[in-house]
């Protein structure tokens, strides 16, 4: 029975399909510059920078004003709202710089997490209220896509069948309200790969956790060919002991996602969970040689594992500008290849790119 009440219109739709698939065409992936003010505070401490709005900009600024082939890697950059609003030291405005290179530009929509009370620590994520607003003023300031960030954890009773519910339920009326304003939503229920729990723990979760997100979605008749996945890769918890391969790690991820994710969906877009730029090229390039089924677009939404070597080599300092959008460059077309599976390891990374950016427990 075809659905009395329909969600979008035709017309809707296909703009909401053709920016999703434009944002992954032709190995082409996200850069995730959406770090809130607290998490880019973190970033550069590293690097022993103060966490000033000014060096914020200048650091995205280096980033944004990279040579213009960038788009052939990078399909769409998630901004912060501060960053949607800033300018380049010649006064062009960060999005218009980025919709010139043919970048879909997108933004953070989330509001931080809230506590699950009678949980083991869980929490929800806010940000609902008010959002159809915030959405049709973003879409008039020209973004195109949307992200929310859902936390759930593996731990003593955790995930819990309530924070599982609750973030699918939360995660499923913000790609509908999305929607009804022509942001694509990227929707991503991050399962931390904080703990010491081996691989086969994490696939039973995280697809317990992608499961219960699509009957949601569906619940909330969202249409799936104009939405984009940014989950995390299945790998073993961060204090394990037990080691595993890309193809071990592309074996269990691939095989989570086509038990639970839709052919509909036109892209996996992966979020990099505190690996090193290395190893999540190398685990994104094994998922796209992985001889199973793979009816999407597989590829990256990384923040961390894009940047970490460009802020490594920028460290606060304008004359480091060649050097940044060098190291920012390499990472991305790296990624792109993993992207189309044609990513060749040259053992001639650089310091940076095999460190682990793992946080404990990455939430706000
Ligand atoms: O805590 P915040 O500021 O929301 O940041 C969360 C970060 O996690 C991400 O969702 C994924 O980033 P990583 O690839 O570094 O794991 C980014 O988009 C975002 O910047």
């Amino acid at each position: 029975m075809a659905c009395q009440f329909p969600a979008l219109t035709s017309e809707q739709k296909k703009e909401l399909s053709e920016i999703a698939q434009c944002i992954v065409a032709g190995g082409k992936g996200i850069l995730a510059a959406d770090e809130s003010v607290g998490t880019m505070g973190s970033r550069l401490q590293r690097i022993k920078v103060e966490n000033t709005e000014e060096n914020r900009r200048q650091f995205r600024e280096i980033l944004f004003t990279v040579d213009d082939s960038i788009s052939q890697s990078i399909g769409g950059v998630i901004l912060f709202h501060e960053t949607l609003y800033q300018k380049d030291s010649q006064g062009r405005l960060f999005r218009d710089i980025l919709k010139e290179k043919g970048i879909v530009v997108g933004i953070k929509l989330d509001q931080g997490g809230a506590p699950l009370a009678g949980t083991n620590k869980e929490t929800t994520i806010q940000g609902l209220d008010g959002l159809s607003e915030r959405c049709a003023q973003y879409k008039k300031d020209g973004a195109n896509f949307g992200k929310w960030r859902a936390v759930l954890k593996i731990d003593n009773q955790c995930p819990s069948h309530l924070a599982i519910q609750e973030n699918a339920n939360t995660l499923a009326r913000y790609a509908s309200i999305c929607q009804q304003n022509g942001l694509v939503p990227i929707v991503e229920p991050e399962v931390l790969a904080d703990g010491d729990h081996d691989m086969e723990h994490c696939q039973y979760v995280t697809e317990k956790v992608l499961a219960a997100v699509y009957k949601a979605l569906n619940d909330h008749h969202v249409y799936l060919e104009g939405t984009l996945l940014k989950p995390n890769m299945v790998t073993a918890g961060h204090a394990s002991t037990k080691k595993y391969t890309p193809e071990q790690v592309a074996m269990a991820t691939v095989t989570a996602l086509y038990r639970t994710v839709p052919a509909a969906v036109p892209g996996i877009c992966f979020l990099s969970g505190g690996m090193s730029e290395e190893d999540a090229t190398l685990n994104l390039n094994a998922i796209n040689l992985c001889p199973l089924p793979k009816p999407w677009k597989l590829s990256f939404s990384y923040g961390r594992a894009l940047q970490a070597s460009a802020l490594a080599a920028w460290s606060g300092k304008a004359a480091n500008k060649k050097a940044t959008q060098e190291a920012f460059m390499k990472r991305a077309l790296a990624n792109c290849q993993a992207a189309k599976g044609q990513y060749v390891h040259t053992g001639s990374s650089g310091a940076a790119s095999t460190q682990s950016l793992f946080t404990a427990c990455y939430t706000y």
